[in-house]
């Protein structure tokens, strides 16, 4: 990849250049529940995030769609990019601001032309510096690294080191995102290896004081 394939006019949230500091990109838990509306306002009332994840496992696909319907205008309410997990046809149809593909979700190329260059494509890379110039060539806007540390959301075989986001954001302006048991006590080595999100589940809508106090939590570590 060249540093003069990336176009500075490609305006988004995932742009490095924009947004120098590292920020929060919520991932949804694996199930819509009927108070989760509330829960995340709740977390969006606690602190800045940049992006919110609908990672529904397991579901009809009318599912993702209702609760996406549900969920959008509240977090245009907040001005946070809404990106769909695993389809990118489920995003487009949700008109989202993008989608996260893993290795077996489909290419970006296909991802692209469904939905339009302004989309917001995500391609997990584990720990994989190849995977990560591959999803770069691809055209994808973000890569994510992980899991960097033990979770319960997900089985997880790849354990990257935190070098690997320094090492990315010596190579490449595009951003990189950090995910994997991550709290806000154990986050301080992706933010200073180089992380520009840090992608949280459990440590938010799991947190004893609330998914408010969680994001106010990261808000402290994340202003530093
Ligand atoms: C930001 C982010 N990074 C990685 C993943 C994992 O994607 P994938 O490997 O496809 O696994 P599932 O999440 O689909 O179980 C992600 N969702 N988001
Ligand atoms: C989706 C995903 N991909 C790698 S680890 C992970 C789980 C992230 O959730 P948590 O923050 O609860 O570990
Ligand atoms: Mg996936």
């Amino acid at each position: 990849m060249d540093e003069d394939d990336f176009d500075p006019e490609f305006g988004s949230r995932f742009e490095r250049e924009r947004r120098p500091a590292c920020q929060l990109y919520l991932i949804s838990p694996p199930r819509f529940d009927p108070g989760f509306p509330e829960k995340l306002k709740a977390a969006l009332d606690g602190g800045e995030v940049a992006a919110f994840q609908l990672r529904l496992k397991d579901v009809e696909d009318f599912e993702v769609i209702r609760a996406g319907e549900v969920l959008k205008p509240i977090l245009a309410a907040y001005d946070v990019a809404l990106i769909v997990n695993d389809r990118a046809d489920l995003a487009a149809q949700l008109g989202a601001d993008g989608v996260h593909l893993g290795q077996g979700d489909g290419s970006v190329e296909a991802a692209r032309k469904l939905l339009g260059k302004e989309a917001q494509i995500g391609v997990t890379c584990h720990d994989s510096r190849h995977l990560a110039m591959d999803a770069a060539e691809a055209g994808a806007n973000y890569v994510a690294f992980g899991a960097f540390f033990p979770t319960t959301t997900k089985e997880t075989t790849h354990r990257p080191d935190p070098s690997i986001l320094g090492w990315w954001t010596t190579l490449s302006p595009l951003p990189c995102v950090a995910i994997g048991g991550i709290t806000a006590a154990n986050a301080a080595p992706l933010v200073a290896a180089g992380a520009d999100f840090l992608a949280v589940s459990n440590a938010v809508w799991g947190h004893a004081q609330g998914p408010g106090g969680a994001v106010a939590e990261f808000g402290k570590l994340l202003s530093v």
